[in-house]
């Protein structure tokens, strides 16, 4: 069952009159289906980002289509669209964006709150949470007093807490050490096994994109290449990686695509 669906998106930056119009993204297809995690991957500027925010309803697409559970984002009112980003999707960032003013366990509560959980279930929503990130012992801390592989658990318990329909990941280990990247993706593809958590994350790293499902390469804001995972991990970052070398390099690159 497709959670979200992205039809001939393009993104045209720069109004008619004001500097020169610059084409960001030039008509990307993209289906995730519920339970999928999919990794973005590019080259800095082919679009990755501009992507993400146009399936988070943060930007809009200049023309194409978005649908995330059936529901075509641009027919929602501002206000409306503001409630569905709250209810059906959430967000993980490269910098946590956690509210320093509140607990990690207040953090966690807010899209609860927002979504007007009741009391109890959002008790057990966070005791399940804090388990599955393993942040129970910092619930009561604030997110100054956390190291980054911990606050970005913390932003990640954040994001899944009210069951979105999709997760929204930029860059999430950008500001993690190897160690806490790799905890922070157990982590992800836990709460995606058990929960089926469906996810969209971009990144730079091989590494990182080799716990994903399937990876979508973008490049000067086309689709580019998928890869689909296999059984080895580590083969599945080899093959990850070579794309990403042939996409850098000049030579032609679909010479190592196979
Ligand atoms: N608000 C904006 N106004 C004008 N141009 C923009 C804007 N945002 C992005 N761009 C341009 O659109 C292109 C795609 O940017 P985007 O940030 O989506 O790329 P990216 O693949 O995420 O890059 P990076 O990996 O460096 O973060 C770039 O050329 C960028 O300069």
């Amino acid at each position: 069952m497709s959670v979200l669906v992205a039809k001939q998106v393009t993104k045209t930056y720069g109004q008619a009159g004001i500097g020169v119009p610059y084409q960001a993204l030039k008509g990307i297809d993209l289906t995730v289906n519920k339970g999928e995690f999919v990794g973005i991957m590019g080259p800095s500027g082919s679009g990755k980002s501009t992507l993400l925010q146009i399936l988070g309803s943060i930007e809009q697409a200049t023309t194409g289509d978005v649908y995330i559970q059936n529901q075509h984002l641009d027919e929602l009112t501002d206000v409306n669209r503001a409630q569905f980003r709250k209810s059906h999707l959430g967000f993980i960032f490269q910098d946590f964006q956690l509210l320093d003013f509140l607990t990690v366990e207040e953090n966690m509560h807010l899209p609860l709150a927002l979504n007007q959980i009741k009391h109890k279930d959002s008790q057990q929503k966070i005791a399940k949470m804090a388990d599955i990130l393993g942040v129970r012992e910092i619930l009561k801390h604030r997110p100054h007093e956390l190291s980054g592989g911990q606050k970005q658990r913390v932003a990640a318990a954040r994001a899944l807490i009210h069951t979105p329909a999709v997760v929204l990941a930029d860059e999430p280990t950008g500001n993690l050490d190897s160690k806490s990247a790799k905890s922070l993706m157990q982590a992800l593809v836990k709460l995606n096994q058990q929960e089926l958590a469906t996810i969209v994350m971009v990144t730079h790293d091989p590494y990182t994109a080799s716990f994903c499902d399937r990876v979508v390469v973008i490049k000067d804001g086309q689709l580019f290449h998928e890869l689909y995972a296999e059984k080895e991990r580590s083969r599945f970052h080899q093959r990850i990686v070579h794309v990403m070398t042939a996409l850098g390099g000049e030579h032609d690159a679909l010479s190592y695509l196979g």
